[in-house]
């Protein structure tokens, strides 16, 4: 029997564009996931967050779910097209949707972690060019600020962004993702701004001295591990950890963009002249804590063939719904690197989950035994690294709900929650009362 310390977080999140549904409500105007999505061949089956779990009316009873599950905390994210659906323009019905989500949460015990920005970027910014657009940091400034202006006295975390890597790498530069670019300069320029409009955020709620709170930001983090024992394999290593984690946890922690990487980048890129002097201050000032998404790691060989110098390779491992090996000790591993080459300040899991084809028995019930393992074991490793001194406070299962999973619509099922989309229903799974039972004891058996 394994303890988490007292007060450990135990929580589930979800995002805006995933659950809300009612996209034309109270004043919302379209985002680059409305619109990504209704562009054919983009998400599958043609699937869109029109409806997802209609959450957005039915948040009352699924904070009902929330306290039956006993989660300690819930993440959530924030529409930015229902707070200024268009440039300038605020939306006072639009926050009122998440006064009425926070004070149901807090009448029954729940804490609201809400994220500023989980990619439903208004159509309006879109159109101005998006991330590529340096002016875009003026504007979620302004966003931020009237978050924290309108619901910062009962919100106690903020998450400035969910996953830069994400909202740059997989939008700007590979494509499956809203806008759906693939231009790799493009993506820098995304990710330069991503992140410094999160230094601009953290610098306005420290001027507002909200009492009470706290702000971060949230990264997916995948530790790359080299196929084979060769040179070129570790080096391809080094440059898919960089790719994926240290472009962002250097500017973040350091307070510069790590050199191997630019090497390796400037032939495509060119001048990075999206830099300016005064830029890494802002981005790398200090935040209250971390929030690490981890799902799986990456194995990779060397390869000539790509720019980036390394291709992937398959896991010798179980693999989830998704294709993502499951690697519980890679989430280990990825914890205690932070821990040594990067920060002790508080991590969270802010995300951590699996996708797997869930059945409705003749029971009525879903029997998800696999989702039950992985959690588990996961939540042993987590606790590994507690018990070695490691400062990890808490862990959000993604997801509370199954959800419109972005490229794969509503193909994935993430949730401990079962949501049939033709009647809405919700039934809680197996893994949901064996959380339930988790958290109660706040230990694991395993
Ligand atoms: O794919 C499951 C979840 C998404 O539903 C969340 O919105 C998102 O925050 C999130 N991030 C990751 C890991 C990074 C990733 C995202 C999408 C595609 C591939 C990798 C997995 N997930």
């Amino acid at each position: 029997m394994a303890n988490f310390p007292k007060g450990f977080l135990f929580g589930t999140a979800t995002s805006s564009y995933q659950i809300e549904g009612a996209v034309n409500e109270d004043g919302r105007t379209p985002s680059i996931w409305d619109t990504f999505s209704k562009t054919s061949g983009m998400t599958y089956n043609g699937d869109t967050g029109d409806i997802a779990c209609d959450h957005y009316h039915r948040y009352k009873e699924d904070v009902v779910i929330l306290k039956e599950i006993g989660v300690k905390a819930y993440r959530f994210s924030i529409a930015w097209p229902r707070i200024f659906p268009e440039k300038g323009n605020f939306n006072p019905k639009g926050i009122d949707f998440y006064k009425r989500l926070v004070e149901e949460l807090l009448k029954n015990d729940i804490i609201p972690v809400a994220t500023i920005y989980h990619w439903d970027l208004p159509q309006w910014a879109g159109d101005l060019g998006g991330w590529l657009n340096r002016d875009l940091i003026y504007w979620y400034s302004e966003y931020s600020q009237k978050l924290f202006k309108e619901i910062g006295n009962v919100v106690p975390m903020w998450i400035t962004h969910n996953e830069p890597w994400c909202a740059s790498i997989l939008s700007y530069g590979i494509g499956e993702h809203a806008p759906g670019h693939k231009d790799y300069r493009e993506a820098l320029i995304a990710a330069h701004h991503i992140l410094l409009s999160h230094g601009e955020a953290v610098k306005i709620f420290r001027d507002m001295n909200i009492k009470e709170s706290q702000i971060g930001i949230t990264l997916n983090l995948t530790p790359a591990y080299p196929a084979s024992e060769r040179d070129v394999d570790r080096l391809a290593a080094q440059y898919a950890d960089g790719f994926s984690n240290r472009w962002f946890l250097d500017p973040i922690f350091k307070g510069n963009y790590p050199e191997d990487m630019i090497e390796l980048y400037k032939e495509e890129i060119g001048k990075f002249d999206f830099i300016k002097s005064e830029d890494l201050g802002i981005i790398s000032q200090p935040i209250d804590f971390l929030g690490i998404n981890f799902y799986s790691r990456s194995i990779v060989k060397y390869s000539e063939k790509s720019m980036l110098k390394w291709i992937g390779v398959e896991g010798p491992g179980a693999k989830t719904d998704m294709g993502w090996e499951i690697r519980p000790e890679s989430l280990y591993d990825l914890l205690k690197r932070l821990d040594k080459e990067y920060t002790r300040i508080p991590i969270y899991i802010t995300e951590n989950g699996a996708a797997f084809k869930d059945i409705i028995t003749e029971d009525g019930k879903v029997h998800d035994q696999e989702r039950i393992e992985y959690i588990k074991e996961h939540l042993k490793y987590a606790n590994k690294f507690i018990k070695e001194g490691g400062n990890l406070k808490g862990y959000f299962l993604w997801s509370f709900l199954d959800n419109f999973e972005w490229a794969f619509g509503y193909s994935k099922r993430f949730g401990i929650v079962y949501v049939d989309y033709k009647t809405q229903k919700r039934i809680l799974k197996d893994s949901a009362l064996w959380y339930k039972e988790v958290i109660n004891r706040a230990s694991i058996v395993f």
